[in-house]
């Protein structure tokens, strides 16, 4: 992993009035939900969680309703303050910092976007965008300037003197990121940011965040309850269960080596075939194998190697990344993970 953009350890956010005793006490601490609120009135919604994020990651939070995903990003820049814990930006504790230096890191190096997109009704495009320069103190060019160029980025060019209330939701969003983009922040916090959107405008705002992704290489911190969109953008995904983390690995790891009953039964319905690659699949390079016989690379996705295997006369090798040969596969491999009614057609 590429050095850490954030490092979180150990971190807790225990709602009510006994909150604070909760994460150092063993007895209450190791309490279930359910019990932890029968015997204190506290809600622990982020409880003991530690991870890395690394620059330029895309690191997708996921959990059902009620699992702490909202609670654990606010905590990231102390929009809710933690109980207990570190959360490490660039060497610092952001727990430890000061009035001044939280404001700069809200203002400058992680920014926020909103499922309700948060815009300020009775400004327009150009000033929703180029607010944040504007409490920075940017001149008035200077912010415009940036800010045009920024809703060209997110596809709003013709509607810098629009309001708000004349723009679709899916519009609005594009505001939404132009206004964290605005700043140039190192990190983008995504708190649900398209649940509320249509569709088939949420598949264009994914593609939307994909492309803004590779053209400038942000780390983003992204909060979803929906698998195929944490499956679709996500390099990582930490999967919440009650305040805790159940597991945290890539789509093909979750899919392909599940943690627990409770994860399994969330990504059953995924297709397999579209995130698992070959390495999940191969077997040991049998005797008798041709070694003229095509190679594909074990990063290749299933679905990618279907139509080259099934018109293979015979296996087909697998690569690792270092061109080494390390197994193999053949049609029954192929079709053992495919849904009956595709490995039928
Ligand atoms: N201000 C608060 N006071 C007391 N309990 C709270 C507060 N905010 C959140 N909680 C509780 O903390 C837990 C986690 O809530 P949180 O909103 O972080 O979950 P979530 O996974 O983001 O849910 P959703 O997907 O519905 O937004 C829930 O049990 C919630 O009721």
């Amino acid at each position: 992993m590429n050095s850490p953009d954030i490092s979180v350890r150990n971190l807790w956010k225990v709602f009510g009035a006994a909150g604070e005793k909760i994460p150092g006490d063993p007895q209450l601490s190791s309490l279930s939900s359910a019990e932890l609120l029968a015997a204190s009135g506290c809600v622990a919604a982020v409880r003991n969680l530690s991870f890395d994020v690394a620059k330029g990651e895309v690191f997708v939070v996921m959990g059902l309703s009620g699992s702490g995903k909202s609670t654990l990003v606010r905590c990231l820049t102390r929009l809710i303050e933690p109980t207990s814990g570190q959360v490490m930006v660039d060497g610092k504790d952001v727990l430890q910092a000061g009035v001044g230096e939280l404001r700069e890191l809200r203002r400058r190096k992680m920014s926020m976007v909103f499922q309700h997109f948060g815009l300020l009704p009775h400004r327009t495009v150009l000033d929703n965008v180029s607010y944040g320069l504007q409490i920075r103190g940017a001149a008035k060019n200077e912010r415009y300037g940036r800010a045009r160029e920024i809703i060209e980025l997110v596809g709003l060019k013709g509607y810098e003197q629009h309001y708000p209330d004349q723009l679709s939701g899916g519009m609005q969003q594009r505001v939404g990121l132009g206004r964290a983009l605005a700043g140039d922040p190192d990190t983008i916090l995504f708190d649900e940011p398209f649940s509320a959107l249509d569709p088939l405008i949420r598949r264009d705002m994914q593609a939307e965040v994909i492309r803004l992704h590779k053209e400038m290489g942000k780390t983003m911190v992204f909060v979803t309850h929906d698998l195929s969109e944490a499956l679709k953008l996500g390099d990582r995904i930490l999967i919440m269960r009650n305040g805790e983390m159940v597991q945290c690995g890539t789509g093909d790891e979750l899919v392909g080596s599940p943690a627990d009953k409770y994860i399994e039964d969330f990504v059953s319905e995924v297709p397999r075939a579209d995130v698992l690659t070959l390495k999940w699949i191969m077997r040991p390079v049998m005797d008798g194998t041709p070694l003229d016989a095509p190679v594909l690379s074990s990063g290749t996705i299933i679905r990618d190697a279907i139509s080259a295997v099934m018109h293979s006369s015979g296996p087909v090798l697998v690569e690792d990344e270092a061109g080494r040969i390390i197994g193999q596969i053949d049609r029954d491999s192929i079709l053992s993970v495919l849904q009956p009614a595709e490995a039928a057609a």
